[in-house]
């Protein structure tokens, strides 16, 4: 049988499922925008701010704080704004609200390797990230950081590139933004320095790209809110909405430019924003973004547009995943960067639980209300408002599902690259509000956002390579919460049996025999190696490409120190130990990374 009990793996028939399905605890039993710019009459930041923040308003935002009062300086650019309204509100599913654990991200082994690396912290109290931010973490409810965080921020703060690796939803935007805002909190730049003079031009001290419309608003959504009363100006700006309105924010003077890049160009080139100033950049789902698609895009803002060059600007470069070559070609925009890999590179989390069910290309649209049925009959008056995620290949498929399903009683909503700009952000608000709680969606939504309450992805078709399998499956199962992945698997997705045996096996799931079997086969049938093959070689483990290239000799001061409380901390003590060190488990640490 086949590991669902839904078809005979004999003959792949589709047998209809009589038992019970099976329903994840996340799904049974659940203990378990676009705002306008910037704050309330935010003052103009002065060095000392960094250290001495302005106090805080103690209902977060609604009525008047205790203690001393502040009275800003007020600047009549920017629009009242609260910290409260900077956070997504979705009162609808407020009951709904599952803690974060970021404890379940302990146990992960963290590699890293360069020269001179700077140690991790354990606390966001040991970094010197100045007192407004510090404030706003807590706002946030950061009590600790996560693996990433504790590593790359140290990393970042002490000024050095840095190509991060960390599993989908473990925190990697705050790790990012921190160590920006702090940098801007320490260099500030008058008005007229960072394009608000008038001028008409602005001058970003910062910039940040990610590769989607709605990724670049959720960073910038989150930067404004750890950026709160701090002073820092933050803008975003992306395609398919007029580009006056966000070019007249832009006059105002911005520090942090958030943006996808087919927008900066557009802005460059009209002579709108220059690149000039930029100290920081960061690519956020780097990968994506030095693919082919995104390549000569990248290559023109970092390498033709005035940006200086790297040594002079920081880099820093994110994502899940981090194939060797682009991991070759992101090389070409890092000054002696340090590489951090929480957990092995591209690898899941096993906080989601993967199901791979045997489905012929017919059956899945029966197949696809089977499963919602029996979602529905087994839920819970807490787990009834969890929403769904199904991936579907093209845009015209991901109408024709949202339509169907919902005439068979399931509402549903898609979201796909041919609608527009208003109708994807209407389509998320939807999703995200409870209101549709099934999103139809293509890869457009398939890295980086953060959608609370995605208990469940159904990959109803699946993407074309692994990478973009961790990415899917990676919109649930955020922030240490547990998520259920489950994917329709056809004769279509032979080639990816491979890499999917092995990224379920590393993440501790039970594969199906049939699946394992078609692994075998079809590599054999192609004398393919397959797998993790895009990582060169077809190992486990956190992978630093330089690892083949560089003579041992140059990487000679990393160390390795003994766990405390489950993870390693850091020793200011060389022991010459080759390319870099390895937090973790000690059997993680012999498992063929060097
Ligand atoms: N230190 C922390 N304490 C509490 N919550 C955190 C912390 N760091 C991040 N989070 C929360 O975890 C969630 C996931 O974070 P984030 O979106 O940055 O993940 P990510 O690693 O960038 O994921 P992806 O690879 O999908 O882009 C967010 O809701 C964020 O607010």
């Amino acid at each position: 049988m086949t590991q669902t009990g839904m078809f005979s793996e004999s003959t792949r028939k589709p047998t209809r499922s009589t038992g019970p399905r099976y329903l994840p605890p996340n799904l049974r039993s659940p203990q378990n925008g676009n705002a306008a710019f910037l704050d309330a009459g935010a003052p103009e930041f002065t060095p000392s701010r960094f250290y001495s923040p302005q106090p805080a308003r103690t209902t977060r935002g609604r009525g008047r704080g205790r203690g001393p009062r502040y009275t800003p300086r007020r600047n009549p650019n920017w629009e009242d704004e609260k910290f409260d309204e900077l956070e997504v509100v979705d009162d609808t599913l407020e009951e709904v609200k599952v803690p974060n654990n970021l404890d379940a991200y302990e146990d992960i082994p963290v590699q890293v390797s360069g020269d001179n690396i700077p140690p991790p912290v354990k606390t966001f109290a040991e970094i010197d990230l100045g007192d407004c931010l510090k404030q706003n973490i807590r706002r946030c409810n950061y009590i600790k950081p996560t693996p990433i965080q504790r590593h790359a921020i140290s990393i970042a703060v002490a000024g050095r590139d840095l190509m991060a690796c960390a599993q989908t939803g473990s925190g990697k935007t705050a790790a990012f933004c921190f160590p920006i805002i702090c940098g801007v909190l320490k260099h500030p730049l008058t008005v007229a320095r960072r394009g608000g003079g008038g001028s008409g031009l602005a001058c970003p001290f910062a910039l940040i790209l990610a590769p989607t419309r709605e990724l670049s608003c959720q960073i910038y959504e989150e930067a404004k809110k750890f950026a709160y009363m701090t002073g820092v100006q933050i803008a975003v700006a992306y395609g398919g909405t007029p580009i006056y309105q966000q070019l007249r924010r832009l006059e105002k003077g911005v520090d942090i430019l958030v943006a996808t890049p087919g927008r900066l160009v557009d802005m460059v080139e009209r002579a709108k924003v220059s690149l000039g100033m930029i100290k920081y950049l960061a690519l956020d789902e780097a990968d994506r973004m030095l693919d082919m698609g995104f390549e000569p895009q990248i290559r023109k803002i970092v390498e033709q547009m005035d940006m200086p060059p790297p040594g002079t600007r920081q880099t820093m470069l994110f994502s899940a995943t981090f194939p060797d070559e682009i991991q070759r070609l992101a090389s070409d925009f890092l000054s002696d960067y340090v590489f951090l890999a929480v957990g092995r590179v591209g690898s899941s989390t096993d906080l989601i639980v993967q199901k791979v069910e045997l489905v012929q290309e017919m059956d899945k649209r029966n197949h696809l209300l089977d499963l919602l049925h029996s979602q529905r009959s087994n839920a819970t008056p807490h787990s009834k408002h969890f929403l769904t995620l199904v991936f579907v290949e093209t845009k015209k498929g991901a109408n024709e599902l949202e339509r169907w399903l919902s005439r068979n009683g399931f509402p549903a909503i898609a979201m796909h690259g041919d609608k527009v700009q208003m109708e994807r952000e209407q389509a998320l608000r939807s999703f995200k509000s409870g209101a549709t709680p099934i999103l139809v969606a293509t890869d457009v939504a398939s890295r980086g956002l953060d959608i609370p309450h995605v208990a469940h992805v159904i990959n109803f078709d699946m993407p074309k390579n692994i990478d973009d399998y961790v990415h899917r499956i990676g919109r649930t199962g955020r922030a240490g919460k547990c998520g259920l992945a489950t994917a329709f698997f056809s004769d279509k997705n032979l080639p990816l049996a491979k890499s999917l045996t092995e990224l379920m096996k590393e993440s501790k799931q039970e594969v199906p025999s049939w699946l394992s079997q078609h692994a075998e086969n079809y590599s054999a049938g192609t004398g393919s190696a397959g797998g993790w093959g895009r990582h060169g070689r077809g190992d486990f483990g956190g992978y630093d490409f330089r690892k083949d290239t560089a003579s041992s000799s140059t990487y000679n001061n990393a160390y390795a120190v003994p766990a405390i409380d489950g993870y390693y901390a850091a020793s200011a003590a060389s022991v010459n130990v080759p390319y870099g060190y390895t937090y973790g488990y000690g059997s993680i640490v012999a498992s063929g990374w060097d």
